[in-house]
């Protein structure tokens, strides 16, 4: 589908280009990273508790300072951003950081004086559907409302780039329906860009149309989901012959997981329309095995 307003641009929104991070006397988190986010995609994080997901989201921000590398945010280095390109962008933490002895009209109307853009009825209809008590102060709203204060909030004022970690961890069923259906709305009217880390494989089965998966500093694989879930095949056979085949099809094996008697598992992306030799098995995986096999 083609985003409407959205002017042509091959700027991306987001681009990172071998970034390393290591916290002082921790892990290497980030080990030369690639990974670009354009505009109208809907870009769902994947990735093992531990595996760096917050990290990369905030260094994408410019909230942490890789080691090595460059980050840019609509072609601007993420660490000096000009006012108008960071009023572009959008984030809801995973930790809320919202002003807890304020109330959540207080809050709006705070966070509304920053920004050039601002779309009260999207506010005011998200406040009444998701009952967000208007004159309860925010530190005594459940962690469900408070979270999808913070979702309004980052959505208020229409950013280019959403960037959202973890938004529905403490959302009911219905809210994380609600919050995604607004989320999908808002990107095909605008081209926007979204990227949100979660756990929560079915909500990315209704709406992440990629699907990125992050495992040992990298994106290892990026790609539209409909198409991972009709592209990537598991093979079993001999290492000799599945070589061969690689080699044949010109494939790049994803993971090869040994196995006895000189035999492998292999995953790799299978391109349409091609054949495949008789006896070979070639099992389809669906997106819990894609996560387990790719993360
Ligand atoms: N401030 C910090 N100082 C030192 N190490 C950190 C810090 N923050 C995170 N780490 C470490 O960096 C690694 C990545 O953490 P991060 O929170 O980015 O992962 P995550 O994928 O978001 O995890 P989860 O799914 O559990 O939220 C972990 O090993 C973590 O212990």
């Amino acid at each position: 589908m083609t985003p409407a307003h959205f002017p042509p641009t091959d700027t991306p929104s987001a681009a990172l280009s071998q970034v390393t991070l290591r916290y002082p006397k921790g892990p290497t988190v980030l080990n030369a990273l690639d990974w670009q986010l354009l505009p109208g995609q809907v870009v769902g994080l994947l990735g093992r508790n531990g595996a760096g997901k917050t990290t990369l989201l905030e260094t994408l921000l410019g909230l942490r300072e890789p080691e090595a590398g460059t980050v840019t945010l609509f072609g601007q280095d993420a660490q000096h951003l000009d006012d108008a390109t960071r009023a572009r962008i959008g984030y809801v933490p995973q930790e809320s950081d919202l002003f807890e002895a304020f109330t959540p009209p207080q809050l709006l109307a705070y966070f509304q004086s920053f920004y050039p853009r601002w779309n009260t009825a999207k506010v005011e209809g998200l406040m009444s559907r998701w009952a967000i008590p208007r004159d309860q102060i925010i530190r005594k709203l459940s962690g469900g409302q408070k979270q999808r204060l913070s979702i309004i909030r980052a959505l208020a004022h229409e950013p280019d780039l959403l960037v959202l970690d973890e938004p529905v961890a403490s959302l009911d069923p219905t809210g994380r329906r609600d919050f995604l259906r607004e989320l999908v709305g808002d990107v095909m009217d605008r081209g926007a860009t979204v990227v949100f880390s979660t756990h929560i494989l079915s909500d990315l089965e209704r709406v992440a149309f990629n699907v990125a998966f992050l495992s040992q500093g990298r994106i290892a694989l990026q790609a539209p989901l409909d198409e991972l879930l009709d592209d990537v095949r598991a093979f079993t056979g001999s290492v000799t012959e599945l070589a061969g085949l690689m080699a044949r099809l010109g494939l790049q094996p994803l993971k090869r997981t040994p196995l006895e008697a000189g035999r492998e598992r292999l995953l790799a992306r299978l391109p349409a329309g091609v054949t495949l030799p008789t006896g070979l098995a070639a099992d389809r995986l669906n997106l819990d095995d894609l996560f387990t096999e790719l993360t």
